[in-house]
């Protein structure tokens, strides 16, 4: 039976979203390369601001192409402002896509440099609503994303989702996740680049503003093991390492990248 769940293996990757998600093809998707020559600096850019209540966490799970910790989103609990936002917009969930090996895996690429890994934390825009209503709106969600290199110094941060990940290590494992503010995953600087674009993952839709942290964050090697020993199949099937669950780069189209550093 041909596999119509979306994914990124040869048949069902990629290439063939747009058969099922015509966004796909939008001329504002995401990921693009970051190009310092082509950035231009806005002093005009504020920063940002993360208040998340650690209460807000709930569950973390693995549904066959990502991990997943999600947030009560019920109220303006857990938000992000400023930067280029108006309002506050309500943490959701967090995830990340990886590669198979340390030299590639975020989507996202600065000046031609892939990291390892590339953290989402999806927020949305409470004025639309719902997250169903935000998605078909320019201004509906804000994501920051934050890249993931590998040294010699473990993040210990990541310790809490990384130890996690042995209770959820095949598709539909879902386990409590509480007690945690994901803000001590970001990095030292507060720098960012900011650019209009998309989901990189369907249904693309074009409702993104994209808050990328120049700073990336520390793993260690055997942190980036254990995420790809998680599987992309159900417990009663084979093992298949959950790798390589990231978008190839996306077409710039005139679209303008600020940055709030010089
Ligand atoms: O496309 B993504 O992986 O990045 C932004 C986002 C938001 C919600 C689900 C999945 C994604
Ligand atoms: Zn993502």
């Amino acid at each position: 039976m041909a596999q119509s769940v979306w994914g990124y293996d040869s048949e069902n990757g990629p290439e063939h979203w747009h058969e099922n998600y015509p966004m796909a093809k939008g001329d504002k998707q995401s990921p693009i390369e970051i190009n310092s020559k082509d950035v231009r600096h806005d002093s005009s850019l504020a920063s940002w601001y993360a208040s998340y209540d650690p209460g807000a966490a709930k569950t973390i799970l693995n549904n066959g192409r990502t991990c997943r910790v999600v947030f009560d989103d019920s109220f303006d609990r857990s938000v992000l402002r400023g930067g280029p936002l108006t309002g506050a917009y309500r943490l959701r969930q967090l995830h990340l896509h990886w590669g198979s090996t340390d030299d590639h895996g975020s989507e996202h690429v600065i000046d031609g440099v892939k990291y390892a890994a590339e953290l989402h934390l999806v927020h949305w825009n409470p004025k639309h609503g719902n997250f169903a209503g935000a998605l078909k709106q320019p201004d509906g969600v804000a994501v920051v994303g934050v890249f993931l290199k590998v040294g010699k110094t473990p993040k210990p941060e990541m310790k809490r989702i990384l130890e996690e990940i042995d209770k959820i290590k095949t598709k539909g494992k879902e386990a409590p996740f509480q007690h945690f503010d994901p803000s001590i995953l970001f990095p030292k600087s507060r720098d960012y680049w900011t650019y209009h674009g998309s989901f990189t993952t369907p249904p693309c839709e074009e409702c993104i503003t994209w808050i990328l942290l120049r700073e990336p964050i520390e793993v260690s090697p055997d942190q980036m093991a254990r995420l790809r020993s998680l599987s992309k199949n159900g417990e009663n099937e084979p093992m298949c390492p959950l790798v390589d669950n990231w978008r190839p780069l996306q077409p710039v189209k005139g679209r303008i990248v600020r940055a709030s550093f010089k």
